[in-house]
């Protein structure tokens, strides 16, 4: 969709700002770009959409070379947020959405209709905020009129140049959520521009870390955390980056243990009777759908008449097979639980234990990373059957 080849950009004061870049962005894909001050990221992306023109090589939007395209019509396809919103003072919030769709020829109902939903999407209810002036916003406020009025056309591509640089870290971290979320439905070929890693390993399908007017590496946040090209990326991503792993790696169903269980409507005398012949403590209690209900502890069940539910506890705290590392150890952490239970859809498919997360982490560090290999630690594991 977007293609960088051999593409170098030299200012008529000599400083080489990009040089000899090349990669792809594929449709539907988000990639970051992410570098300290001054590497050229920002001028990789103006070069997209011809704010700036390269000194040689060729850029392509879906196949086309932008060097032949004429940059209004060229910069009409393309969404571009930029950190301080660009956005103008003397129109409505909903003129400034609707910039765009009549520029391209809407009628201005339309256009403000079509606005109109666009801050809807972006958390900004139309009838509140649609009258107000930019400077009558927040900062995360504007950030997200800036992202509406780049998604009013409803372009296929998105230039994002530090879209959620300028507001605090709790507004940010909304503003990523939120944005992730409409990425999921709307699948636009996004270039984000950054200096935060962790906003680049959150947001991005693949990242390019930067060197001078470089590419370091052009990968998965995964591989980017867990296999460093360069030493240079591996400073740059930081001596935390085991831990940075831990939100971009899935869990791994194999990872999972099992163990002993209880039915709902199973008598709590027979229960008992098994669970202590599997030297059991405690089981998982599941439905007689295999749906997770909770848990029992042996000695509770002992001596005890009914059935397994008239003693079982509720459970809170699980997570879907399709979450991270760092959702399972998190949800482990705020309910101070020593195993967090792991479901897909209803059904319960097993428990992840402070030793299986630590095993996942280990795996995805190579092991010239993980210096010295030391041995299991002795963590208190849950019994299995
Ligand atoms: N018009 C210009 N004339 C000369 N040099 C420029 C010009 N614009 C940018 N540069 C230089 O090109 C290099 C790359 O700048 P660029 O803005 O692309 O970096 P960046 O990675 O986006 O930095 P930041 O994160 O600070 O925005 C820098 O050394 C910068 O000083």
């Amino acid at each position: 969709m977007i293609r960088f080849e051999s593409v170098t950009k030299r200012y008529p004061d000599g400083t080489t700002a990009v040089d000899d870049l090349s990669f792809d962005v594929d449709e539907g894909e988000l990639v970051t770009l992410v570098g300290p001050s001054g590497c050229g990221k920002t001028t990789t992306m103006m070069m997209v959409n011809r704010l700036i023109d390269p000194t040689s090589g060729r850029i392509f939007v879906d196949d086309a070379d932008v060097s032949g395209v004429d940059p209004v019509r060229l910069r009409r396809g393309i969404g571009y947020v930029i950190q301080q919103t660009g956005l103008f003072p003397h129109r409505t919030v909903l003129d400034n959405t609707a910039t765009v769709p009549v520029l391209t020829g809407w009628k201005r109902a339309k256009a403000r209709e079509r606005a109109a939903e666009l801050l809807d999407l972006v958390g900004l209810d139309p009838g509140v905020y649609g009258t107000r002036y930019p400077d009558q916003l927040s900062g995360g406020q504007r950030q997200r009129v800036g992202v509406a009025r780049a998604l009013a056309a409803d372009p296929p591509v998105l230039l994002m140049d530090e879209p959620f640089g300028a507001v605090d870290p709790v507004v940010r971290d909304r503003l990523q959520k939120e944005f992730l979320r409409l990425q999921a439905t709307m699948h636009k070929t996004v270039l984000l521009v950054t200096h935060d890693i962790e906003e680049a390993i959150r947001l991005g399908d693949r990242i390019a870390v930067y060197g001078d007017g470089r590419i370091e590496q052009f990968d998965t946040p995964a591989r980017v955390l867990g296999a460093p090209a360069t030493s240079y990326v591996a400073e740059f991503v930081g001596a935390d980056r085991a831990l940075k792993q831990l939100s971009v790696t899935a869990i791994d169903r194999a990872d999972l243990e099992r163990p002993p269980f209880a039915r709902l409507a199973e008598p709590a005398a027979e229960a008992v009777a098994r669970l202590r012949a599997e030297g059991a403590r405690w089981a998982v209690v599941l439905d007689a759908d295999g749906a997770l209900h909770g848990w029992v502890g042996t000695e509770r069940l002992a001596g005890a008449g009914g059935t397994v539910a008239d003693h079982a506890r509720r459970m809170e705290a699980w997570i879907p097979a399709s979450g991270t590392l760092k959702a399972a150890f998190s949800e482990m952490l705020k309910h101070d639980a020593g195993w967090i239970a792991v479901l897909d859809g209803r059904r319960f498919l097993g428990v992840l234990t402070p030793t299986a997360l630590h095993e996942a982490l280990r795996r995805t560090i190579t092991p010239e990373e993980r210096g010295v290999s030391r041995g299991r630690p002795e963590v208190d594991s849950v019994p299995t059957e």
